[in-house]
């Protein structure tokens, strides 16, 4: 007979292991009123970074994730891909270039997009939270019409460039994720969009009479989907991950590192912030502008990151709140 297999989180082989038992009892009575205050709300967690690509911290992440659905907390991660995307682009040949922050996406990279961002990226993820048990289930924006865009530029030096089908967010409809999380599942959203035309733009001549141009799927930046989808599901929290502690005021000057910043400062700071961190800081504007009462971006090197920002009362990286 074989001995049992350990569950996934066995309690005996963890760093809690070391800490006295009052500081263990510590941790869980200050954890108390976070745990009250997000018990049965949606938390959108933006997945990408470091945190995606190290093995010890893909599982620190699956597990944060299913804490907190275990104690009553409904997250939804979206997560990126940009690093996979460049890799398969690479390995097939096919060209890529950033314009703005932006991948400059033909229709060849685009089925490329796709096919990493839905068929690996996605299942992979699903794959490392159903090591806990049958929790999530992985969509697009395609699905169920979860997410419907429209294409726009990039902005180079102040002027506006044609990155191709490229995408920007304009109508989320949370109805299958809202199903899922009801019926206790952790949903994981790839973030490609199906194109509709430009309401703005009423001489188009492609389309239907809805205006929609049938059939073109859109690649859309996973931080500016992620505070869509928080904004539309009415969130608690939008928590972006990423690979540095946080947003710095005077990049890369390591003691500007900011821990709390409101909307109006931050609109003020983002013409002066650097291509990576801005459509983060775009994304945590947008949530919040829309009613999302924090967004926090925060170092994905750290393991259980997450936990630490929801459930202690220092947090940690920098948080975005209204003005
Ligand atoms: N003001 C800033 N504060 C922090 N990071 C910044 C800033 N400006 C630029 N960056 C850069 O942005 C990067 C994060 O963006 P990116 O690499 O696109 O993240 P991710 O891969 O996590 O989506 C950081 O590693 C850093 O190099
Ligand atoms: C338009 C655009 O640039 N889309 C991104 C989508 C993936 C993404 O956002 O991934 P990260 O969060 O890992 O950067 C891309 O093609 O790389």
């Amino acid at each position: 007979m074989s001995a049992p297999t350990p569950p996934v989180d066995d309690p005996s082989t963890t760093a809690a292991q070391g800490l006295s038992a009052g500081a263990k009892a510590a941790v869980l009575v200050e954890a108390l009123p976070w745990l009250r205050r997000f018990a049965g709300r949606v938390v959108v967690v933006k997945y990408g970074g470091n945190a995606m690509t190290d093995d010890r911290l893909r599982r620190a992440f699956a597990a944060d994730m299913v804490f907190l659905r275990s104690v009553g907390v409904r997250p939804v991660v979206v997560h990126g891909g940009g690093p996979q995307i460049s890799s398969m682009l690479g390995r097939l040949g096919i060209e890529s270039e950033f314009r703005g922050g932006l991948r400059v996406t033909t229709p060849e990279a685009m089925d490329v997009v796709r096919m990493v961002l839905v068929g690996q990226v996605g299942r992979e993820l699903v794959g490392l939270l159903n090591a806990h048990g049958p929790l999530a289930v992985g969509l697009s924006g395609e699905d169920a019409g979860l997410l419907r865009a429209v294409r726009r530029e990039a902005l180079v030096d102040g002027r506006p460039v044609d990155v191709g089908l490229v995408g920007d967010v304009v109508d989320v409809d949370p109805t299958a994720v809202l199903d899922l999380l009801e019926a206790g599942r952790i949903p994981v959203v790839a973030t490609v969009a199906p194109e509709v035309g430009d309401p703005a733009d009423e001489g188009a001549d492609e389309g239907d009479a809805a205006g929609r141009d049938e059939g073109a799927v859109l690649n859309v930046n996973a931080d500016t989907a992620a505070a869509a989808i928080a904004a539309a599901l009415g969130a608690a929290k939008l928590v972006v991950l990423t690979d540095v502690e946080g947003l710095y005021a005077d990049w890369p000057d390591r003691s500007s590192l900011v821990r709390s910043i409101t909307t109006g400062e931050l609109a003020e700071l983002l013409p002066t912030l650097d291509a990576g961190m801005i459509p983060k800081m775009e994304a945590c504007l947008r949530a919040v502008g829309a009613g999302v009462p924090q967004a926090t971006v925060l170092d994905g090197r750290v393991e259980h990151a997450v936990l630490l920002e929801v459930f202690t009362p220092e947090g940690v990286g920098t948080q975005v709140v209204a003005s």
